[in-house]
């Protein structure tokens, strides 16, 4: 399913083309303000826009505007499926009960709808849980709940709206690995302020800034050749390109352990590590504790960014507070130990 929209609402200031062709999956990123909800919304048939197109497979869905049709297909007649930052289950019916939802909507038998959303349950992890009410689950369970019973309603292109920004980090990156999973032959279009998620997530990148588009991209492109601010945070994650050997990936001075996103490579495979720059801590003495990985560098330049300070050693960065970097005594030169935790590492093939 290939997606076309182009639109330009006034009240927002918000004016978009995009296109997302069968089983992309596109990032829409920018900051807080930037028009990636309302990109969503345009495509989910929730926000009309003054003048705008919206096409499903060349199936015209919204056409407003001078000339136009004044075409406005209803939310749930658009078969697309939008996931926000909090499940929004019906509380008073279980898990399966929220997955088999779509299926019975469409006239499915109650006992195959059942059967099927206990298939999707499955898929997303949580297979155990269907008898649980959403009051019963964790954010992260729930999470997958509404991820499984958006799959479960077929729709033709999945919306998702930072879905990972409601839960704790600890369990954000089994929830990315689910949607890595889900979103791999899938035509879809994700909201994220997090750059590792436009990394592992999608195929290309979209960055908007004040309501238009700025920057666009092959992921890795982008991420090598920045041009807007966005696109310069994204290149600010630390990456380490490397072998898979020992359960680690084997760089030329470093070793990395971290959590696998995806399939698990082999033995030998070209893989990546990527960490954000503050997931790094900094210290002057060796530090100890397998579950961190350690890197002895020599600090390349300390450079004032706000409230932090961007420490540089080579290709890796760290971002320290402003309190941490004068008690470390900082300077080009000084010589120091970059700590992160295996847990804040992603791993994956290239
Ligand atoms: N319901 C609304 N009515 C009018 N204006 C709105 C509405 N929702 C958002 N806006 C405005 O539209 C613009 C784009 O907002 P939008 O929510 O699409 O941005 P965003 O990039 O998704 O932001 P965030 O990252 O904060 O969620 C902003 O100026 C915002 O104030």
């Amino acid at each position: 399913m290939s997606v076309e929209v182009e639109f330009f609402t006034a009240e927002r200031d918000v004016g978009a083309a995009l296109r997302v062709a069968a089983g992309e999956t596109v990032a829409l990123l920018g900051p807080n303000g930037s028009g990636k909800s309302t990109v969503l919304g345009v495509l989910a048939g929730l926000v009309r826009p003054d003048t705008g197109r919206v096409s499903i497979d060349g199936e015209v869905l919204t056409d407003i505007g001078p000339g136009s049709s004044g075409r406005m297909v209803a939310p749930h007649a658009r078969r697309t499926a939008l996931l926000g930052q909090d499940a929004l289950l019906f509380p008073h019916l279980d898990a399966l009960e929220n997955v088999a939802f779509g299926p019975r909507s469409r006239g499915t038998h109650r006992r195959t709808a059942r059967a099927e959303a206990q298939g999707w349950l499955e898929a997303v992890g949580v297979g155990e849980l269907g008898r649980r009410r959403p009051g019963e689950l964790s954010g992260g369970q729930a999470q997958r709940v509404a991820v499984a019973r958006a799959l479960a309603a077929d729709p033709r292109v999945l919306l998702l709206d930072e879905p990972m920004a409601a839960l704790d980090v600890t369990v954000q990156p089994s929830l990315r690995q689910v949607l890595r999973r889900v979103l791999a032959d899938r035509t879809a279009v994700i909201v994220t302020h997090d750059p590792l998620d436009a990394l592992l997530l999608a195929d290309r990148v979209v960055v908007l800034e004040a309501g238009r588009v700025v920057e666009e991209g092959v992921s890795k492109d982008v991420l090598s050749r920045p041009r807007s601010a966005f696109g310069a945070r994204l290149a600010g994650l630390n990456l380490v390109r490397g072998t898979w050997r020992d359960d680690a990936v084997e760089a030329e001075q470093l070793v990395v352990h971290g959590l696998i996103e995806g399939e698990a490579p082999s033995i030998g495979d070209a893989v990546i590590a990527a960490f954000r720059p503050q997931a790094v801590a900094v210290y002057r003495e060796k530090v100890r504790g397998s579950p961190r990985n350690t890197f002895l560098v020599v600090v390349s330049e300390v450079e004032p960014r706000g409230d932090l300070v961007r420490v540089h050693a080579g290709d890796l960065v760290a971002d320290v507070t402003v309190q941490a970097a004068a008690d470390l005594e900082l300077v080009q030169g000084s010589a120091v130990t970059f700590s992160v935790k295996a847990t804040e590492v992603s791993v994956y093939g290239i």
